[in-house]
């Protein structure tokens, strides 16, 4: 009876024990799958907002290379909220189009009560701001008399919101306060491409960083015609449109007469900027992504020749097709200040790129993704003969170290026959 309640004991113990034991285990299994799960939820909401925003919130378009411009305001902090949203989180507003809204307060203290001026555009004066964030960016204020004013500021809100792209000037930002309309840009310190084809005050541009300027630009309005969801044309391509941010990389500024595009098609103006125009817009009134290919194409003689296109640009352009068919021979438009430093291979593909850009009949003209296929492949070209040559050099150094070595060989062996001729002499006399 003793035995029988002694082992009873030792049995409830052990189960006791067992128990315990499980329990424990369950406990830690539980707080482990709970973290994992936890984990998981982060990495995927990360991977949410990875993708590239082409337009709209929920439409996601990948193009040949349309990345977030750092600038995005999707742009994450620590916390995975936006660094443009962070200093506006007190006193500030996210619009419906997701763009902060600033205060009038804080854009007069960043401009040191607009004192910064940095240029005068049809719209109204543009200020370099350094706001509390430590962020530069560029603010242009909507002149009040300006009738467009009303009507562009709320589409241009609206249709910028949705629109990032690294080889685009982003909206950050907007103010709608005192009977002010702001518009807040990412701040580009290069200035505008065409302060620095005509400014004496500029280096001229190399040849290699001018076709990289064109493929920036190409993607951006390749964004603009593809990727943007409904399609965006610029309306207004020309070298003051495209700004330098601190590398030199371009992007394509000044969405002003798209915005036109978003509400009447058939704007009966005739809107853009002399030069540039497509003879096809001016003939019919109706705008369409091939105009922006034209003014594309101006753009790319703009960038061969270093000329102004509302001083004769594409009269010079057509007087020089006329010997070179269009395909090459087009070293004779050349910018001097390039001083006779380019490929002239390359130089021949992109104006002939230009060339077909410039067609008569739109539908003749390239689209921007074409474009952008055309300019990739002349860069890769230009990689691989770079990589060809330095190839070839290396090898020629090695010949050369060959045949220095062996002359080395054979100077240290003549020097010694010397030596011991001359030691042979010695001892002779
Ligand atoms: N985001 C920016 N960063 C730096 N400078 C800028 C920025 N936006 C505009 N600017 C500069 O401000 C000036 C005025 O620009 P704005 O775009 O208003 O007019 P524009 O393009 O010169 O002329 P238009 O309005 O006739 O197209 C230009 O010198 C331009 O280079």
């Amino acid at each position: 009876m003793k035995d029988e309640s002694i082992g009873l004991i030792i049995g409830i113990s052990i189960g006791v024990v067992i128990g315990i034991v499980l329990a424990i285990s369950g406990f830690f299994c539980l707080r482990y799958h709970r973290k994992r799960s936890q984990i998981g939820n982060s990495s995927s909401r990360r991977a949410a907002t990875l993708p590239i925003r082409a337009n709209g919130a929920d439409s996601c378009n990948i193009l040949s290379d349309s990345t977030i411009g750092p600038d995005s305001p999707v742009k994450s902090g620590w916390n995975g909220s936006s660094l443009w949203l962070e200093g506006f989180k007190k006193s500030n507003v996210v619009s419906v189009s997701g763009i902060p809204e600033y205060s009038y307060k804080d854009l007069q203290k960043a401009t040191y009560n607009f004192t910064t001026l940095i240029g005068q555009g049809a719209f109204g004066p543009v200020y370099k701001a350094q706001m509390s964030t430590g962020e530069t960016v560029a603010v242009k204020v909507l002149a009040t008399d300006s009738k467009q004013g009303e009507k562009e500021f709320q589409t241009e809100v609206m249709l910028l919101g949705r629109l990032h792209h690294r080889n685009l000037v982003n909206l950050v930002g907007y103010c709608a306060e005192k009977g002010q309309h702001m518009l807040v840009y990412v701040y580009m310190s290069q200035g505008s491409l065409a302060s620095h084809l005509y400014s004496e005050n500029h280096e001229p541009l190399s040849w290699n960083l001018r076709v990289h300027i064109a493929l920036d630009v190409a993607r951006g309005l390749e964004y603009l015609h593809d990727g943007a969801v409904p399609s965006v044309i610029h309306r207004d391509i020309k070298s003051n449109n495209i700004l330098l941010d601190h590398s030199m990389r371009a992007r394509v500024a000044d969405f002003g007469l798209s915005r036109e595009e978003m509400v009447d098609k058939h704007a009966a103006n005739v809107r853009g900027t002399f030069g540039y125009l497509d003879p096809e817009y001016i003939s019919t009134r109706t705008f369409t992504k091939k105009s922006d290919v034209y003014s594309f194409g101006v753009l790319l003689f703009e960038l061969i020749a270093g000329r102004n296109p509302q001083q004769g640009l594409m009269e010079y352009v057509e007087l020089a097709a006329m010997n070179t068919e269009g395909k090459v021979g087009w070293e004779e438009i050349v910018d001097s200040r390039l001083d006779g430093k380019f490929d002239v291979q390359e130089l021949n593909e992109v104006a002939a790129l230009g060339y077909k850009c410039i067609n008569r009949v739109p539908k003749k003209r390239p689209s921007m993704r074409d474009i952008v296929q055309v300019l990739l492949r002349i860069l890769k070209l230009r990689h691989n003969r770079k990589h060809h040559r330095r190839s070839l050099s290396a090898i020629t150094d090695e010949a050369t170290m060959d045949v220095d070595q062996e002359e080395t060989k054979t100077q240290i062996s003549d020097h010694r026959r010397v030596e011991s001729v001359d030691s042979t002499a010695d001892c002779e006399v």
